[in-house]
């Protein structure tokens, strides 16, 4: 794990230059960020970027920096034009485990060196504390940095002409969107109802939370379209058009039932491809769905009935599987747990 210490931030002077730092080290690989200096506005500026672009990345500012150094289990780097050349030492410092990597704002006072264990340059000529990080932790990376995925509530989609970004919608943002199709009270109770169930089962399965939320509140939104069997297709053309993150759009496809298998999909005059839920979240929401009828809950029980009333048999046993699958994975009957709902 990669650390860095910016040390002799001014916030007057150094804000947009500190900030560029933080955000270098979090895109290139580093885990955490300390700076010297307290700046709430700074910290609030980088935690707004890991917000709403993903990671785990860590940002704190007001350390005193000697101690921390000091203190530090690991490999200390002060990155300098004064020091030994990285292509030099990288190996070495390579093969330690965790690393903090010091770049300084102002002049950096001689007791950083002196605690350092490694006093390192990118070439000998000055330049800047953001291109040193990035050389650095490149170096260190081998370039893999590049190839992380964040998952954040925005995704840059990549392309070369253009821009096109999609995004994790939060409760409101799903709301204002079901608005923006005219979606009818008797859809948005229905929404609600399977958004408050999906979270209890959120509440005891690991899963994205994020979009196990958008999911549930958003499955539906192709009935403001069509109320027959393709209205999870409908919703999924729907979601596409807004740059609704492709893993939500993907959770309303497969909503129906406990899925529909390609050869179903053939029967029933849908375009042939599986719409079987693969993912947790996909699951959780498909059989939120199933345990609400209208904006009542149900139990397996009245839900296999329904099933089998209609002669739909194999489709009730699939959803008996899934329903055991998840009740499985939460350690309780999910009949028990959306009791008291
Ligand atoms: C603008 S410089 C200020 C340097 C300052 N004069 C000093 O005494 O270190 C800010 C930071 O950029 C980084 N830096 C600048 N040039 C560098 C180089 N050639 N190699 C490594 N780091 C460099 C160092 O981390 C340095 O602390």
């Amino acid at each position: 794990m990669i650390t860095v210490l910016r040390i002799g931030h001014r916030p007057f002077r150094d804000k947009r230059i500190t900030t560029h730092v933080a955000l270098v080290a979090r895109a290139f690989g580093a885990s955490s960020i300390y700076i010297d200096t307290r700046d709430d506005e700074l910290e609030n500026t980088v935690k707004k970027v890991v917000d709403n672009f993903g990671g785990s990345f860590e940002v704190k500012t007001g350390i005193e920096w000697k101690s921390f150094m000091k203190k530090f289990h690991g490999t200390k780097v002060n990155l300098t034009m004064y020091g030994e050349p990285i292509e030099k030492r990288i190996d070495e410092i390579k093969s330690g485990d965790d690393i903090l990597v010091l770049v300084g704002a102002e002049k950096v006072p001689i007791d950083a060196y002196l605690i350092a264990d490694y006093n390192i340059s990118v070439t000998n000529q000055p330049h800047s504390e953001v291109a040193a990080l990035a050389i650095f932790l490149d170096r260190y990376f081998d370039g893999k940095e590049l190839e992380k995925s964040y998952e954040g509530k925005i995704n840059v989609v990549p392309m070369n002409h253009g821009k096109l970004v999609k995004y994790i919608p939060d409760e409101d943002q799903c709301l204002m969107i079901l608005k923006s199709e005219n979606a009818d009270d008797l859809i948005i109770r229905h929404v609600e109802t399977v958004y408050k169930v999906a979270m209890r089962m959120a509440d005891c399965i690991p899963c994205d939370r994020r979009l196990v939320a958008a999911g549930a509140l958003l499955h539906d939104i192709g009935r403001t379209k069509t109320n027959n069997i393709d209205h999870a297709i409908a919703g999924a053309e729907i979601l596409k058009k807004k740059n609704i993150d492709d893993r939500i759009v993907r959770i309303v496809e497969r909503h129906t039932g406990a899925g529909i298998t390609s050869e179903e999909a053939q029967k029933l005059g849908l375009p042939v491809k599986d719409y079987v839920p693969e993912t947790i979240e996909e699951k959780i929401v498909a059989h939120a769905d199933n345990l609400v009828s209208m904006d009542r809950i149900i139990n397996l029980k009245q839900l296999m009935d329904k099933y089998e009333n209609k002669n739909l048999h194999d489709a009730a046993l699939r959803i008996k599987k899934l329903h055991e699958e998840l009740s499985k994975m939460c350690g309780r009957d999910l009949d028990d747990i959306t009791k008291d709902l």
